[in-house]
C-alpha cells in the first residue's frame, strides 16, 4: 500500500533550527528553510538529537572542513516526512536514524568488507552539500550548509537515502540518535576495530561517551582489567558504573609520562587501548603504553588542523599496532537497526549516557556543559 502523503508533502518547511553563524560563536535558534527532497532524497522531522564533541570540534573552527553558515548535529533520530523521486526504501511515518557514514551497497567501499567508509557522496558531504552540489536549507534568504550528511539541529532535515535507516518504531526517538554516533563509535571500536578478547587488559584514554562506549564494548567482551585515564576527576565515578577497574589521573603522576606509569601497572603493557580524545599526545602515550609484541591501539579521537601523531618507528618494529576507527568500522545501515533492537532488549545502554536534556532553544546550554567536562551527552529535543 502507498504510504499516505504529508500535508507538507512538496512544500518548502519552515521550521526551527539551531543555526552556526560562524566559527567559535553560540549557535543561534533561527526560522529556516528546508526545502523539498530530490531524487534520492529524504526530509526527516528531527525529534532530538544528541550533542558530540565533533559538533564543537566543527564549530571551534578546528576542523579542517568546517564551512559555515552550517547546522551542525549527527546525533538524530526522527520521522521521515516525505521522501525524493525513485525512494523505495522509506515511506512518511517511518522512524529513522540518520548516518553520517552511509552505505549505498555499491561502491568498491561498501563491497569491501574490510571497510565502513562508503564513499558515494563523500567529496558532496565534506563540502556540505548535498550530491548534486546544493544545499535544501536557507535562513533569511542565505544558503545554509549541510554537516555531515544529518544537520540534525534542525526540526526537518534533509538526508540522502543512503544515509539513512529505518528502526523499530516502538524504540524510544529521544535516545536512539545516540546510536547515530557516539555510542556505536565507541562500542565498535571495541568490538570490530580492536576485536577485544576474554581476559585482555585495555586503558581507554577519556571517559567522555565515546570512551564510555568503549568500555561497554570491553566489558561485553570480558576483559579482565580495563582502565579509565583521564584529567577529570569527575569522570571516575560514571566510569566505574560502566565497569572500568582503574581510573588514572594523569595530574596525579606528573613526573613520568602516563604511559610508563601504566605499562609498570601492568607488568609491561596493555593488549589494547584507546584514544578517546582527540589529542596527538595522547595517542602518542596510548600507543606507547600497549604491550610489546602484541599490544593493539585505537585511535578515535578527531584531532585539529594540522596535528600529526608521531612516535619512534621502534614502538611499531617491536610489535605494536596503530589503528584508526570511523564509525566503530560498523556498516551503518546493516548495524545501526540492530544496535536499536539490543537496545531494546536491554542488552546495549543508552540511558545511561544521557546526562542533560534539554529544548532546543537551550542548546548552547549542552555545548557549555560538555566542554566544563560535566556531561556524557546533552540530547537537545525539538
Ligand atoms: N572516530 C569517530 O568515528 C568518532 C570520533 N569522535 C571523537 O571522539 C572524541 C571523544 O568524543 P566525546 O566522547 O564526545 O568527547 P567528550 O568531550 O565528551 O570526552 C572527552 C574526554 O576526554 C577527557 N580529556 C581531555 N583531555 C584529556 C587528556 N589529556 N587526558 C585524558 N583525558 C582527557 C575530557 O575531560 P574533560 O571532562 O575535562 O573535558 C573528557 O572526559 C572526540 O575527539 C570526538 O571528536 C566522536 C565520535 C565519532
Ligand atoms: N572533517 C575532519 C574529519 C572529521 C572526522 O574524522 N570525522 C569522523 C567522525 S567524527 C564523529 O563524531 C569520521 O568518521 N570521519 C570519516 C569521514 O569520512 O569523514 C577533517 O577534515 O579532518
Ligand atoms: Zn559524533
Ligand atoms: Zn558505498
Amino acid at each position: 500500500m502507498a504510504a499516505p502523503e504529508t500535508s507538507t508533502a512538496g512544500q518548502v518547511i519552515k521550521c526551527r533550527a539551531a543555526v552556526a553563524w560562524s566559527a567559535k560563536k553560540p549557535l543561534s535558534l533561527e526560522t529556516v528553510e528546508v526545502d523539498p527532497p530530490k531524487a534520492g532524497e529524504v526530509r526527516v522531522k528531527i525529534k532530538s538529537s544528541g550533542v558530540c564533541h565533533t559538533d564543537a570540534y566543527t564549530l571551534s573552527g578546528e576542523d579542517p572542513e568546517g564551512i559555515f553558515p552550517v547546522i551542525l548535529g549527527h546525533e538524530g533520530a526522527g520521522v521521515v516526512e516525505s521522501v525524493g523521486e525513485g525512494v523505495t526504501d522509506f515511506k512518511s511515518g517511518d522512524h529513522v536514524i540518520p548516518l553520517y557514514v552511509p552505505q549505498c551497497y555499491d561502491c568498491e567501499f561498501c563491497k569491501h568488507p574490510k571497510t565502513n567508509l562508503c564513499q558515494k557522496i563523500r567529496v558532496t558531504q565534506g563540502k556540505g552539500l548535498m550530491p548534486d552540489g546544493t544545499s535544501r536549507f536557507r535562513c533569511n534568504g542565505k544558503q545554509l550548509f549541510h554537516f555531515m550528511g544529518c544537520s540534525t539541529f534542525s526540526e526537518y532535515t534533509v538526508v540522502c537515502a543512503i544515509s539513512l535507516c529505518k528502526v523499530d518504531a516502538k524504540a524510544p526517538l529521544e535516545k536512539i540518535g545516540l546510536l547515530g554516533c557516539g555510542i556505536s563509535t565507541g562500542y565498535g571500536a571495541a568490538l570490530n576495530t580492536a576485536n577485544v578478547e576474554k581476559d585482555s587488559t585495555v586503558a581507554v584514554f577519556g571517559l567522555g561517551g565515546v570512551g564510555l562506549a568503549v568500555v561497554m564494548g570491553c566489558v561485553e567482551r570480558g576483559a579482565k582489567q580495563i582502565i579509565g585515564v583521564d584529567m577529570n576527576p569527575d569522570k571516575e565515578a560514571a566510569a566505574r558504573k560502566f565497569g572500568i577497574t582503574d581510573f588514572v589521573n594523569p595530574k596525579d603522576h606528573e613526573k613520568k609520562p602516563i604511559q610508563e606509569v601504566l605499562v609498570e601497572m601492568t607488568n609491561g603493557g596493555l593488549d589494547y587501548t584507546f584514544e578517546c580524545i582527540g589529542n596527538v599526545d595522547v595517542m602518542r602515550s596510548a600507543l606507547e603504553a600497549c604491550h610489546k609484541g602484541w599490544g593493539t591501539s585505537v585511535i578515535v579521537g578527531v584531532a585539529g588542523a594540522g596535528k600529526e601523531i608521531s612516535t619512534r618507528p621502534f614502538q611499531l618494529v617491536t610489535g605494536r599496532t596503530w589503528k584508526g576507527t570511523a564509525f566503530g568500522g560498523f556498516k551503518s545501515r546493516d548495524s545501526v537497526p540492530k544496535l536499536v533492537d539490543k537496545y531494546m532488549k536491554k542488552q546495549l545502554k543508552i540511558d545511561e549516557f544521557i546526562t542533560h536534556t534539554m529544548p532546543v532553544e537551550e542548546i548552547n546550554r549542552g555545548f557549555e556543559l560538555m566542554h566544563a567536562g560535566k556531561s556524557l551527552r546533552s540530547i537537545v529535543n525539538f
